[in-house]
């Protein structure tokens, strides 16, 4: 299992991914798409990374909008991993 970061390593890292929010044990970031179809292809797009890491992001997915929450379940809070899927998925929206 990955180390919890500390707060000031979480302060860090969320600096180089300004559009995701961090929300107690959590990174977010909300996307509005067109339509439902190309919500759903985005999320279809974060299955390859998320196998790859081994790491899954949860979502909520709102006709249009899909919200992305990021957490290390098994280590309880926020780890490089999280930041790592974060940088990742940025890349595709
Ligand atoms: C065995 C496997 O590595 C674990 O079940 C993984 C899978 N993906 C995961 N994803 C996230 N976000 N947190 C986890 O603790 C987690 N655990």
């Amino acid at each position: 299992m990955v180390a919890l970061l500390n707060s000031s390593q979480i302060q860090e890292l969320s600096s180089q991914i300004p559009d995701w929010k961090v929300e107690g044990k959590h990174l977010k970031i909300v996307k509005t798409f067109k339509d439902f179809i190309e919500a759903i292809a985005f999320v279809n797009k974060l299955v390859e990374p998320a196998e790859t890491a081994g790491h899954h992001p949860d979502l909520e997915i709102s006709y249009n909008k899909v919200t992305i929450s990021l957490t290390s379940h098994d280590a309880g809070g926020l780890t490089e991993k999280d930041f790592a899927l974060a940088r990742q998925i940025s890349t595709l929206l």
